[in-house]
C-alpha cells in the first residue's frame, strides 16, 4: 500500500494503548521514515524558511549560550536520525543514542561504524552546523569524527517505562542534560501517556539538568514507512507549556515554527514544530 494509503495501521482502544502503539512500530521502516523527512524536496537547506535550517539553530543556540554543560548527553528516541546531536557533541563528551526498536539501533550503529551500508547520507547537516559555528564547511569530516568519538552507547529505551533505561546506564547522579525529537508525542497513545512520558524521562536528569525537546504540533499521524500510518498526539503549544510543568520542568524558552503549505506534502498532517529547552526542578 502506498504512503498515502488511509487505512489506519494502529488501531487502538483506551485499555491497551500503549501495548497497540508498541506493535504499530513493529512495522516502523527507517529508510523511508529518513526519506520522507529528512531528504529533498521536504529537508532543503537553500529555502529562507526551511525547517530544518531552524531546528539546527534552535539546537546550536541552546547549546551554546553557556547554561547547558556536563558530561553525558541523552537523547531519547533517537529512532535512525543524528542531526540533533550535531551541535551537543561540541559540549557532551559522553553522547547516549537510544531507540525502542533495534532496526533503529542497528541505523545508527552503521552510521558509528563507518562501514557503508548506511540509509542517509547527514553530509549536508555535518556543513551546516559547521557553518553555524563558524567553521569552513569542510571541517564536517572532523565533526563527524568528534560525533563517533562522543558516542559512547546505542541504547534501547521506553518512555512508557517508570525506568526508561536498564539501571546501569547512567552515572548514579543521572545524565546532564536530554535531547528528545518527535517522539513523545508520536509514541503515546494520548496526552495524558504524553505526559506520564516525559514524568519518566525527567526522572532520568541530575538535578538542575536540561532538556531540550523537539516535537510535532497539530499532528495526528504520521507514515513510518510505505501503509505504516501511526497516530500522534496532536498537541498545542498550551499542552506542552502544561505538560512540562505537571512533570516538573521549568520551562526557559519555547520557540515554533509554523510549517509552510507547500511543506504539507501528504507524509504526515503536522502543521507546526515546538522547541523547548527546559530545567528539571523537582529531582
Ligand atoms: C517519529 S520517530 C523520531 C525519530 C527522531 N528522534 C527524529 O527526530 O526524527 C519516533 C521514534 O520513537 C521510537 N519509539 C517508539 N516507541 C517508543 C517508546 N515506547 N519509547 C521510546 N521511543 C520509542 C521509534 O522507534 C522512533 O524511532
Ligand atoms: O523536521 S520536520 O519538521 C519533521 C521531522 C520529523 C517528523 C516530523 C517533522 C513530523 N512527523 C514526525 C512523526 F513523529 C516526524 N520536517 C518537516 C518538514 S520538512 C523536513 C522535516
Amino acid at each position: 500500500r502506498g504512503i498515502n494509503d488511509n487505512e489506519p495501521s494502529c488501531a487502538f482502544s483506551p485499555d491497551n494503548g500503549v501495548a497497540a502503539m508498541a506493535a504499530c512500530y513493529q512495522r516502523f521502516d527507517p529508510a523511508a521514515y529518513l526519506q520522507y523527512n529528512y531528504t529533498p524536496p521536504r529537508a532543503d537547506f537553500e529555502r529562507k524558511d526551511s525547517i530544518v535550517p531552524w531546528k539546527l539553530a534552535c539546537l546550536h543556540r541552546a547549546f551554546t549560550e553557556g547554561d547547558v554543560s556536563g558530561e553525558v548527553l541523552v537523547d531519547i528516541g533517537s529512532g535512525p536520525t543524528l542531526y540533533q546531536v550535531l551541535s551537543a557533541c561540541e559540549v557532551f563528551n559522553k553522547v547516549l543514542l537510544t531507540d525502542f526498536l533495534e532496526v533503529n539501533r542497528q541505523e545508527l550503529r552503521r552510521w558509528l561504524q563507518d562501514e557503508g551500508g548506511c540509509n542517509m547520507d547527514w553530509t549536508p547537516y555535518l556543513q551546516h552546523v559547521c557553518k553555524l559555528e563558524g567553521r569552513r564547511p569542510s571541517a564536517w569530516m572532523e565533526k563527524a569524527a568528534k560525533l563517533r568519538q562522543a558516542i559512547a552507547d546505542i541504547l534501547p529505551v521506553d518512555v512508557h517505562s517508570p525506568q526508561p533505561l536498564a539501571p546501569d546506564a547512567l552515572p548514579s547522579g543521572g545524565a546532564d542534560c536530554l535531547v528528545s525529537c518527535f517522539c513523545l508525542e508520536s509514541v503515546s497513545p494520548d496526552l495524558p501517556a504524553f505526559t506520564r512520558a516525559l514524568g519518566h524521562i525527567g526522572r532520568l536528569l541530575r538535578p538542575s539538568g536540561h532538556l531540550l525537546l523537539i516535537g510535532a504540533l497539530g499532528e495526528s499521524y504520521y507514515f513510518g514507512g510505505p501503509g505504516v500510518k501511526i497516530p500522534v498526539v496532536p498537541l498545542n503549544e498550551g499542552q506542552v507549556c502544561d505538560s512540562l510543568k505537571e512533570s516538573g520542568f521549568t520551562l526557559i524558552r519555547l520557540e515554533v515554527y509554523t510549517l509552510p503549505q507547500d511543506m504539507r506534502v501528504g507524509v504526515d498532517d503536522v502543521t507546526g514544530v515546538f522547541f523547548a529547552k527546559q530545567r528539571i526542578t523537582l529531582n
